[in-house]
């Protein structure tokens, strides 16, 4: 069984029934959590009102140099000796697919298929994520 440690706060992500529980709960159903797998989500550090302040807000000031914030406040290649292979092949490899797509399109949701979230140790969506692109000139 894999669980998750959602965030700095002490819950626990039940693949198998497919909710988070707090950490008091957790130890109930799972006893004293021998054999269990625990992981930080890190959609929940990420979540996170203590250590991002409104989080679902889109402010990327949040990342300017100036800008103070514990080192491992964001992970989304995790953290430590075991991160990323390829965190810096997989940034560079983004800023140009997403500086080239937003220099020729304009992006839209697709309201007819929003994305159904599905917690994995890097999160995804059930549906795919579908948007209107639209030619810009
Ligand atoms: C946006 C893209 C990516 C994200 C968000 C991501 C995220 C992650 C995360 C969170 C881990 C840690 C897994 C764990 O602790 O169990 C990981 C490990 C790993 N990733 Fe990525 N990754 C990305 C792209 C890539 C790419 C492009 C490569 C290869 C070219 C890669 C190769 C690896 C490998 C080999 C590991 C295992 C490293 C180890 O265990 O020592 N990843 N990745």
């Amino acid at each position: 069984m894999k669980a998750y440690v959602r965030g700095v706060h002490p819950f626990l992500f039940n693949t198998q029934a497919s909710k988070v529980l707090p950490l008091r709960e957790a130890r109930a159903q799972f006893g004293a959590l021998s054999g269990v797998s625990v992981t930080l989500s890190i959609y929940a550090l990420h979540h996170n009102p203590k250590v991002w302040p409104n989080p679902e807000v889109f402010d990327p000031s949040r990342f300017a140099s100036d800008s103070p914030r514990h080192s491992h406040s964001f992970l989304p290649f995790s953290g430590g000796a075991r991160n990323c292979i390829g965190k810096q092949f997989a940034m560079n490899e983004l800023k140009v697919a997403v500086a080239l797509t937003l220099l020729r399109f304009e992006l839209l949701p697709d309201p007819t298929r929003v994305p159904i979230p599905l917690p994995r140790l890097v999160f995804k969506s059930k549906n795919g994520i579908y948007l209107h692109l639209e030619k810009i000139h």
